[in-house]
């Protein structure tokens, strides 16, 4: 199927757009009524990630309403360790929650490298509807997370402010984090190829946990995979998204990928000496902003749009929009990008 707008696509390959092409971390989600009310419809998140008619509505709706250049298929990162042996559950206003978690050698023996096919099934089949439904109108991005953010997981058990649990691995077991850490890139890989065959048109790896490591930790445990991912999915570009990762910069430079995503930490001018012309930069926009009023989200959009200059640049946000954003700054967001980058 022709895609009728494929400006993330070609800003992602350094090609001139019309435009700067604009979408945003965490869009099908909470901060739209849509979605609220299909997501209570059902029991729960996780029913929700298992049913792709629903999920490939919900994936939609951003596109509809926001007017977003690209769709993002509506999923977590929390299916990989699922498929592995390691299932989640999701509670309510506290996060992802593992009744297992890894501890010691002895509880490899529990977890697999992932088979998408049979384990993930549901998210390919979300795909393929999500592909059909959206008739070429946008981009669909497919998402996996970077090994170490999923580690964190795997290891903690729960969300964390230091992960000190994943952390102490390193230091105590680095050998059994590096086994595990190779896992979850084998599966990762694996997965985001089918995510490509089903029609996912450029993927993105979030290593949502990248800014708690020091600089040399984090070579050794999470560029090391993350790199590994790049160098494999040669079927359609790669955004790498390591938030907090400022350190990380000149190494991510090398990556085998065609975007770097930044966070709103990061200055725009810097980023762009450290990691040269030849990638496509991601963001970066602080989710706060949209707390300002119209006129002041605009004013940031503007001064983020002149940082970043016409090319090589999809606008988002530093990070995942905020559930208590109003729908409507997200749109003034959206139109200024449209607007403002228009030439
Ligand atoms: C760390 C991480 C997770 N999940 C994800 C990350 C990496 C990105 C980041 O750093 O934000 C990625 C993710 N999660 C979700 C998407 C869907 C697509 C999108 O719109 O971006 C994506 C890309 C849906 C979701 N994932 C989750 C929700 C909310 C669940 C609900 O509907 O109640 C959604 C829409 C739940 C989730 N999932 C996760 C947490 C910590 C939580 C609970 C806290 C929170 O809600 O943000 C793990």
């Amino acid at each position: 199927m022709e895609l009728k707008n494929d400006l993330i696509l070609r800003a992602a390959r350094g090609e001139k757009t019309e435009r700067t092409p604009v979408w945003l971390m965490r869009q099908a989600g909470r901060i739209l009524p849509e979605y609220r009310a299909v997501r209570n419809s059902l029991s729960g998140f996780i029913e929700l990630v298992k049913n792709p008619d629903l999920a490939a509505e919900v994936t939609i709706q951003p596109v509809d309403i926001l007017g977003v250049d690209a769709a993002i298929i509506f999923s977590d990162i929390l299916v990989i360790p699922e498929a592995m042996g390691l299932p989640y559950e999701m509670i309510e206003k506290k996060g992802p929650w593992f009744p297992n978690t890894i501890k010691s050698e002895a509880d490899l023996k529990n977890i697999r490298i992932a088979d998408s096919s049979s384990d993930l099934g549901y998210v390919i089949d979300a795909i393929k509807v999500t592909k059909r439904e959206l008739a070429g109108r946008v981009p669909l991005i497919g998402f996996a997370g970077a090994p170490w953010t999923i580690f964190c997981y795997m290891v903690e058990g729960h969300g964390s402010k230091t992960f000190s649990n994943a952390r102490k691995m390193l230091y105590t077991q680095p050998a059994l984090a590096e086994k595990l850490m190779q896992m979850i890139t084998d599966s990762t890989i694996t997965y985001l190829k089918a995510q490509i065959e089903a029609g996912a048109d450029i993927v993105q790896v979030f290593d949502s946990w990248a800014g708690i490591l020091p600089a040399d930790q984090y070579e050794q445990f999470s560029m090391k995979y993350i790199r590994q991912i790049c160098s494999a999915i040669t079927e359609v570009p790669v955004t790498a998204f390591a938030k907090g990762a400022y350190f990380a910069r000149k190494s991510m430079a090398t990556l085998d990928c065609e975007t770097i995503g930044l966070d709103w930490n990061m200055d725009i001018t810097e980023t762009r000496e450290l990691i040269g012309p030849n990638k496509t930069l991601q963001g970066n926009l602080d989710p706060c902003a949209l707390y300002g009023s119209n006129a002041e989200v605009e004013a940031a959009t503007k001064k983020m749009l002149d940082a970043f200059g016409p090319d090589r640049h999809i606008a988002n946000l530093g990070h995942g929009v905020y559930p208590d954003i109003d729908p409507e700054k997200v749109k003034v967001f959206v139109n200024t990008v449209k607007e403002y980058s228009a030439r």
